[in-house]
C-alpha cells in the first residue's frame, strides 16, 4: 500500500535517511522504532511526501500525525475532529463520530482543545485523522503523553483499523506496545533501517542499537501477555 525503494534524503546539506527501503500492506500495523535522531520521523516525512520535492499523495487516502501535533486554537474537540473531513470536502458527521467516539472523547466533543489534558488533546489530533477514514495512517508517536490504559486502547484500535483493511505505521518508542500490537518492527539507527521483522525477531536488534541487555534482562518479564 505504501513503499519507499532505496530512499535517501539530504536535510540542510546533510545525509539523514540511507538507503532506505519500506513496504506496508493493508492489514498491517507496523513500529517504528529506534533512537532519538535515527529517522523515524524523516522517513515518515517522507512517506507522506512532506520533503522537498516531495509529492503528498492524495489526503483522503493518506492520514498523517505530525510529532508533537497540536491545536492551539480556541476550537472544540469535535471542530478539530471534523477538520479531518476536509480532504473529502464534505461535513459527514458520522465518521467523525466515529472517531471521537474510537478516541474516548465523547464526553469532551465540547471542550476547547487549548483547556484539556496534554493526553486528551493528543487523541483529539488522533480523532482528527481517524475522521478521514484513510487507507493508510502515518502516526508519529501517537501514545506520546497517554497513561499506559490509554496507550494500549489507541494501540488496539489502530489494531482493530488494519483488521478492517487499514495499513497502519506507527513511531513509537514504547517497545512493549510495539511487542504486543504491531506485526512488524522496523528498527532505525544513523538513518537506516537495521531490522524489519516480527517482533520477536526484531527486539534483539533493537535492544542491541539502544545498548540495553537482552536475554537474562527482566524487561521482557514487563511486557503484557500477548492478546
Ligand atoms: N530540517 C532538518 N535539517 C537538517 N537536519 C534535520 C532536519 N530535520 C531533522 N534533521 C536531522 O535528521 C536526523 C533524524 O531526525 P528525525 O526527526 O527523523 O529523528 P527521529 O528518529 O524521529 O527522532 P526522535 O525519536 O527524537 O523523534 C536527526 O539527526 C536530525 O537532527
Amino acid at each position: 500500500m505504501i513503499a519507499l525503494r532505496a530512499g535517501c534524503v539530504r536535510l540542510s546539506g546533510r545525509a539523514v535517511l540511507h538507503d532506505i527501503d519500506f513496504r506496508a500492506q493493508a492489514g498491517e500495523v507496523v513500529a517504528l522504532c529506534g533512537p532519538n535522531g535515527a529517522g523515524k520521523s524523516t522517513l515518515l516525512r517522507a512517506l507522506a511526501g512532506l520533503l522537498p520535492g516531495g509529492v503528498p499523495p492524495d489526503p483522503r487516502h493518506l492520514g498523517f500525525l505530525p510529532q508533537g501535533a497540536r491545536c492551539a486554537w480556541g476550537m472544540t474537540v469535535a471542530e478539530v475532529v471534523a477538520l479531518g473531513r476536509i480532504p473529502h470536502g464534505d461535513a459527514d458527521p458520522a465518521p467523525v463520530a466515529r472517531a471521537i467516539a474510537a478516541c474516548g472523547l465523547d464526553g469532551l466533543r465540547a471542550a476547547r482543545v487549548d483547556r484539556i489534558s496534554g493526553g486528551q488533546a493528543r487523541r483529539a489530533m488522533l480523532a482528527r485523522v481517524l475522521a478521514t477514514e484513510p487507507e493508510v495512517m502515518l502516526l508519529d508517536e501517537p501514545t506520546a503523553d497517554l497513561d499506559p490504559a490509554a496507550a494500549h486502547e489507541i494501540m488496539a484500535l489502530l489494531r482493530e483499523l488494519a483488521r478492517q483493511g487499514r495499513c497502519v505505521l506507527v513511531v513509537l518508542h514504547a517497545l512493549d506496545l510495539a511487542t504486543r500490537y504491531a506485526d512488524r518492527i522496523v528498527v532505525m539507527a544513523d538513518g537506516r533501517i537495521v531490522a524489519d521483522a516480527p517482533p520477536a525477531d526484531a527486539l534483539p536488534r533493537a535492544a542491541a542499537v539502544f545498548g540495553l541487555p537482552w536475554g537474562s534482562d527482566p524487561a521482557p518479564r514487563l511486557l503484557p501477555p500477548a492478546p
